[in-house]
C-alpha cells in the first residue's frame, strides 16, 4: 500500500514537526492512512553520505535518494518541508557539530591535497546549497494564495510601510558583461553528448565536464560573467551608495546558485573591503581566509593569528566601515552585516522584506535607511526597480483590496539554473569556453574568457517545458484570469523558449483565455497594475523568477510566503506537497532558544496535508482519506477566521497553540460531516475532550514560555528534548494518545 512521506527537515519547521506530526498520525490513523518519516536534514544527508567514516549504529540510510527515486513513480506522495540550502560557513558549523556528538566525520576541505580529500570535499560540495530541492522537484511548481488565505488577508491585513515618492531607494545592477547581456542559447536537434571544454592561451585544453547527454528538443543556454566588469561596478557601488546616503546592500541566492554567487559574494566583500584585503592579501592567504565565507568567517579565522596581528586587522575593518558606507544588517544588535554570511541575505525573501518595509532597510544603529540594492546580475533586476518604482509612484499596496498573482514555474527535471551547479566553472586561466558536440565535433557555443570571469552552462528538457505550458493553460482554465508568460525576447535563452510556447500552446484548447508573453520589466507593471485595482493574473515564469515571484508577491499580498498553496505535481504521476514558499527561518530558532516561543508559521503545511491527504485517498481508493482532507480544508478556514496563528511575541499563542486549534477544528469538522459515521463517532469523543479542556490546554502552551529553551543541537537537536519541548501540553497529549 502506498504510504504518505513526510518529511523531517532543519530549523524552526523541523522544530514545528515535533509538535504537528503527532498530531498528523493520530487523525490518520482512524483513515487507514499511513505515514512515514524521511530525514532529509542537513545533518541527516551529512550522516548518509559518510558511512564509511561512522560506526556502525551512526549510520543512517539515505533518504533523500531514496525519495529522489520515489519522485519519478506513479505513487509518490511527500509532504516537504523547506530545509536548509547549506552555505559553506552553515555546512562547517554543522560538521563540527556532528564531530562534537561523536560522528567522526572529516573536516570540508577548503583547498584538497590528495585523492581523499577531494573525495571528501566532493560529497560535501553535493551536500551544500540547493542539494534536496532539485532531486525532489521531478514537476513544475504550482504556487497560489488559496482563496480563504487571501480573504483572512483581506480582513488581517498585515503591516505595510508607506512609500514616499523621495525614497532614495533604487537597485543597482550591472547590466552589461554580466549572466544576461553575455548569453548565447541554442536548442538541440537530436539527442547527442556534448563538452565543456576550456582552450586555454598557451595551446593547451581542459576540460571542464564531459559527456553531457542532452535530448532531442533540450534549450540549453550558456553565458559569463565577467570578473573586471564586476569588480568595477561594485567598487562604483559601494562610492556611490556613500555619496547618496544611502545603505550598501547585496542581494543574490548564494543558497540555490552555490557554485556562482558565493563567488559573487566574495567579490562584493572584497570591494567593500578593497583596502584590508590588499593590505593583508598574504596573512588572509596564511591563515586560509576566503573572502566567499563572509565577515564572520573572517573573524573567526584572525583567533589563529597572534594578538596583536589580529587587532590590527580588526582595526582596519572597523576604519573602512568608519569610512565607507552604511552597511546593510541583518542583526543591528549583534552588529552582522550583510556581508557577515552568504546565506544571510536571500534574494527571494530578502527583497520583498525591504519593500514591505518602505524600502527601508536596518542600519548599524538599529534604525531604518534608504537603501541601494545590489543585484549583480540583470537577467531579473529589473523585477525589483519597476516593483520599487511603482511603489515610488502610487505608495504602498493595499492588502485589504489588492488582487494576486500566482505561478506556474518551470524548474521540472533541474530546468534552467537548478541544472547549472555543476556547469558553472571559475575560469582559471585566460582562454575560450567552448561546448562542443562529440558526435559532430562542432562548437555549439564559444565565449572568450579571462580568468576570474564565472561562466556557466544550463539545459532544460523538452517534456518539462510542455508539461510547463499545460499548466499554465490548466490554471488559466480554471480561474479564468490571464496568464502571462514572463519572457524576453531579446534574451538569449527566452527567445528559444517563446518558439517552444508558442507551439505548445496550439497543443491546447485556448479560446477565451487571455494568454500574454511579455518581458519581465513590462509583465511586473502589468501585473503590478492590475493588482492594485484588486485584479488577478497568473505569472508563468522560469525557474529563478518561480523562486523569486513566490515570496515578492505572497509577502505583499498577504504578509508572508508560508501561507502559500505550493503543488508540485510530479511528471509520471506522483504528487509532492510542498509547505509554504518561504524558507527555514534561522531567527524563528533562536527566539525560541531565548524566549520558548516559536513564531513558525504551519499554514503551509496544513494546506500541503490537505491537498495531500485528497490526493492518497484519490490514488488509493480510500474514501476516509478524502473526509479526512476536506475536514482538514474546513478547520483551516476555521483557523483562518479565528485568527489562531502563531503571534510573534512571547506570551501569546505560538506555534504549538495553533497546531492545538487546528486539532480543534479538525476534529470538529469531522463530526460536523456525515459521509462516515465511524469516523464521526471516533471524533465525537475527541473533539468533546479537546473543547472542553480548551482553556486548560491553551494555558499549559503558554506557560511553558518565557524561558530559554534547550533542544540539545541546532543542526542535530536530541530528539527526545525537542519533543519535550515542542509538546509540553499533558493535556492534551494524552487526548492525542488515545485516538
Ligand atoms: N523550500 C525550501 O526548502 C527553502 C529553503 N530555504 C532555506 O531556508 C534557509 C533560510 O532562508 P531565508 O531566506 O532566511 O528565508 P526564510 O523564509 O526562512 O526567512 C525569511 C523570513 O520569512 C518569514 N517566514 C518564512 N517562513 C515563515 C513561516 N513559516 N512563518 C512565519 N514567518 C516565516 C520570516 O519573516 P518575517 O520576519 O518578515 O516574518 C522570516 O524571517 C536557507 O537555508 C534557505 O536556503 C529558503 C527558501 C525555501
Ligand atoms: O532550493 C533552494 O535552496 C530554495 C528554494 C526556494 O527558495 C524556493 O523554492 O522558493
Ligand atoms: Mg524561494
Amino acid at each position: 500500500m502506498s504510504k504518505i512521506f513526510y518529511t523531517k527537515t532543519d530549523e524552526a519547521p523541523a522544530l514545528a514537526t515535533q509538535s504537528f506530526l503527532p498530531i498528523v498520525k493520530a487523525f490518520s490513523k482512524t483513515a487507514d492512512v499511513t505515514l512515514e518519516t524521511k530525514d532529509i536534514s542537513l545533518a541527516g544527508r551529512i550522516i548518509a553520505n559518510f558511512p564509511d567514516y561512522l560506526k556502525e549504529e551512526q549510520r543512517i540510510s539515505n533518504d533523500l535518494e531514496e525519495l529522489g527515486e520515489l519522485a519519478k513513480k506513479p505513487e509518490a506522495n511527500i509532504i516537504k518541508l523547506p530545509n536548509i540550502s547549506a552555505s559553506i560557513p552553515q555546512l562547517k558549523e554543522a560538521i563540527a557539530e556532528l564531530q562534537e556528538k561523536g560522528y567522526a566525520l572529516p573536516n570540508y576541505p577548503d583547498n584538497p591535497s590528495n585523492e581523499k580529500e577531494q573525495d571528501v570535499k566532493s560529497r560535501y560540495d553535493k551536500i551544500k546549497g540547493s542539494a534536496v530541492n532539485p532531486v525532489l522537484r521531478e514537476g513544475n511548481s504550482d504556487r497560489r494564495a488559496p482563496r480563504a488565505v487571501k480573504n483572512y488577508a483581506k480582513q488581517n491585513p498585515h503591516s505595510m510601510g508607506a512609500w514616499s515618492k523621495d525614497s532614495k531607494t533604487h537597485v543597482a545592477t550591472m547590466g552589461k558583461e554580466d549572466f544576461k547581456s553575455n548569453e548565447k542559447s541554442l536548442t538541440i536537434d537530436a539527442a547527442t553528448k556534448v563538452r565543456i571544454e576550456l582552450s586555454q592561451e598557451d595551446g593547451s585544453v581542459k576540460i571542464l565536464k564531459d559527456n553531457i547527454a542532452l535530448l532531442a528538443g533540450e534549450i540549453i543556454d550558456a553565458t559569463v560573467m565577467r570578473k573586471a566588469a564586476l569588480m568595477a561596478f561594485l567598487k562604483e557601488q559601494v562610492k556611490d551608495a556613500k555619496d547618496k546616503g544611502v545603505l550598501f546592500s547585496l542581494h543574490m541566492k548564494a543558497t540555490m546558485m552555490k557554485v556562482s554567487d558565493p563567488i559573487i559574494f566574495g567579490h562584493a566583500v572584497e570591494a567593500y573591503f578593497e583596502d584590508v584585503f590588499t593590505k593583508h592579501a598574504e596573512t588572509f592567504a596564511s591563515v586560509g581566509i576566503s573572502s566567499n565565507d563572509g565577515l564572520e568567517n573572517l573573524f573567526s579565522k584572525l583567533n589563529d593569528l597572534p594578538a596583536a596581528k589580529k587587532a590590527e586587522i580588526e582595526k582596519d575593518i572597523e576604519q573602512t566601515i568608519e569610512n565607507g558606507p552604511d552597511l546593510a544588517m541583518v542583526n543591528s544588535d549583534k552588529g552582522i552585516t550583510n556581508l557577515h554570511v552568504p546565506s544571510d541575505i536571500i534574494i527571494d525573501a530578502s527583497m520583498p522584506a525591504m519593500i514591505r518595509n518602505s524600502g527601508k532597510m536596518w542600519n548599524a544603529q538599529g534604525n531604518t535607511q534608504d537603501t541601494k540594492a545590489i543585484i549583480p546580475d540583470s537577467s531579473y533586476a529589473d523585477v525589483y526597480t519597476a516593483t520599487i518604482d511603482f511603489c515610488k509612484k502610487h505608495g504602498a499596496f493595499d492588502p485589504t483590496t489588492m488582487g494576486t498573482v500566482p505561478n506556474v514555474g518551470l524548474m521540472a527535471q533541474k530546468a534552467e539554473e537548478y541544472g547549472s551547479h555543476d556547469k558553472t566553472f571559475e575560469i582559471a586561466n585566460s582562454g575560450s569556453v567552448k561546448v562542443i558536440d562529440i558526435n559532430s565535433n562542432a562548437t555549439l557555443i564559444e565565449h572568450a574568457v579571462e580568468k576570474g570571469d564565472i561562466w556557466r552552462m544550463c539545459q532544460v528538457k523538452d517534456a518539462p517545458i510542455q508539461d510547463w505550458v499545460k499548466l499554465a493553460v490548466s490554471r488559466a482554465k480554471a480561474t479564468q484570469v490571464p496568464a502571462v508568460f514572463w519572457l524576453d525576447e531579446n534574451r538569449a535563452h527566452d527567445a528559444e523558449l517563446i518558439k517552444k510556447v508558442n507551439l505548445y500552446l496550439n497543443d491546447h484548447e485556448t479560446i477565451g483565455l487571455e494568454i500574454k508573453i511579455l518581458a519581465p520589466k513590462e509583465a511586473t507593471e502589468f501585473s503590478l497594475q492590475r493588482m492594485k485595482e484588486g485584479k488577478d493574473t497568473i505569472s508563468v515564469t522560469g525557474n529563478v523568477l518561480r523562486d523569486y515571484l513566490t515570496d515578492l508577491f505572497p509577502i505583499l499580498e498577504v504578509g508572508t510566503s508560508a501561507k502559500m498553496l505550493s503543488i508540485v505535481p510530479l511528471m509520471n504521476g506522483g504528487g509532492l506537497f510542498e509547505t509554504g514558499a518561504g524558507g527555514s527561518a534561522p531567527k524563528h530558532v533562536e527566539q525560541f532558544m531565548e524566549e520558548g516561543h516559536l513564531r513558525w508559521d504551519s499554514l503551509g503545511e496544513f494546506l500541503a496535508l490537505g491537498v495531500s491527504l485528497d490526493f492518497y485517498g484519490e490514488k488509493n481508493n480510500n474514501a476516509k482519506a478524502r473526509i479526512l482532507g476536506d475536514a482538514l480544508d474546513s478547520a483551516t478556514e476555521k483557523f483562518l477566521i479565528n485568527d489562531k496563528s502563531p503571534s510573534r511575541k512571547v506570551m501569546e499563542i505560538d506555534t504549538r497553540g495553533s497546531h492545538f486549534y487546528l486539532a480543534l477544528y479538525w476534529a470538529e469538522a469531522l463530526v460536523n460531516q456525515d459521509k462516515s459515521a465511524e469516523l464521526k463517532a471516533t471524533f465525537e469523543k475527541v473533539y468533546g475532550e479537546l473543547r472542553s479542556k480548551e482553556e486548560q490546554i491553551a494555558k499549559e502552551l503558554i506557560e511553558s514560555q518565557g524561558s530559554t529553551k534547550d533542544v540539545g543541537g541546532y543542526y542535530l537537536p536530541d530528539s527526545d528534548k525537542a519533543a519535550a519541548a515542542m509538546r509540553p501540553s499533558q493535556t492534551l497529549n494524552s487526548i492525542l494518545d488515545a485516538i
